[in-house]
């Protein structure tokens, strides 16, 4: 008996947009489930999609764009719905971790109050017992000194902080999926690590569903259950990622394999080999 569960279900969903020279199609008749606590990731090179993919997924797509087919969260159909129901759903329903953390805060108001503001939208609380919860988040994703964390505004915080303060805020929130954009790509070794850290707590604590949206092959390959490949805003194959890495089967999935940096080996005083060739 299959006892898993889809949380999040997209089928037929194609994007186009109008401009001046005409429509332009950005999503082709992308098809794909995500099952309760999975981690699904999605990758291809840039430009391929995958940012209008989640965009499309949080309606956040821009008045002049098209948004067809189907997006169903818990069986409820997401595409089209009211606006203000919308935004209701995001935050609480779908955790949304961006690209550019910098650009998920307003700059003129703390931490403290952005984090609570967040809370109190969703759950009915105090403002003590919401500022409470977000102190003790923060504890959860290894910030330490969380009062004074409270305090700062972003500015004060590095990308790594902020990207762990956008997941605190999703486990206080618990929603069913959260979608992470790129949550790493700005960070360094050591701060990509505790946030894919962070990420991974989410989903064993709090049975998150995540979307892991990546350019990076080896962050995919270390958190994904399964993976989706994108090219031209198509999916090219999708396959469980020991499957995928060990038996690509789609020609551009191997291109992408085999883009990666070919380190040298330190005994052989070849050239560094870049296989960056699309
Ligand atoms: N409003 C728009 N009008 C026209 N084209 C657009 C619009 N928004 C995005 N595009 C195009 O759609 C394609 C997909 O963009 P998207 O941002 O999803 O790429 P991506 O895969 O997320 O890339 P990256 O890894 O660089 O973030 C790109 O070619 C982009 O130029």
């Amino acid at each position: 008996m299959d006892i898993t569960r889809k949380v999040l279900q997209v089928s037929g969903l194609n994007v186009k947009v109008t401009t001046d020279q005409g429509q332009l199609q950005l999503l082709h008749d992308i098809h794909f489930d995500l099952n309760e606590g999975q981690i699904l990731g999605l990758v291809g090179e840039s430009g391929c999609g995958k940012s209008i993919t989640c965009h499309s997924l949080l309606q956040l797509m821009d008045q002049h764009t098209i948004v067809e087919g189907s997006i169903q969260l818990g069986g409820r159909e997401l595409n089209g719905l009211d606006p203000k129901e919308m935004r209701r759903i995001r935050g609480k329903e779908i955790g949304f971790i961006r690209q550019n953390p910098m650009n998920a805060f307003t700059p003129v108001y703390s931490i403290g109050n952005q984090f609570i503001e967040t809370i109190r939208t969703h759950c009915k609380l105090s403002k003590k017992e919401a500022y409470e919860l977000a102190a003790v988040s923060l504890e959860k994703v290894n910030l330490p000194k969380p009062y004074e964390i409270l305090k700062m505004y972003p500015f004060q915080l590095s990308g790594g902080m902020l990207q762990r303060v956008m997941i605190a805020m999703c486990m206080c929130l618990k929603p069913a999926v959260v979608i992470a954009d790129e949550p790493t790509t700005a960070l360094d070794m050591v701060n990509q690590l505790q946030v894919l850290t962070q990420l991974e707590r989410l989903r064993s604590e709090c049975g998150t569903t995540i979307l892991l949206i990546s350019h990076d092959l080896s962050v995919i390959a270390e958190m994904a259950d399964e993976v989706i490949v994108m090219q031209h805003g198509k999916i090219v194959e999708q396959a469980n990622v020991f499957e995928l890495f060990d038996h690509p089967a789609n020609a551009y999935t191997k291109k992408l394999l085999n883009a990666r940096l070919q380190l040298p080996d330190p005994s052989n005083k070849q050239t560094v080999e870049y296989a960056v060739n699309f």
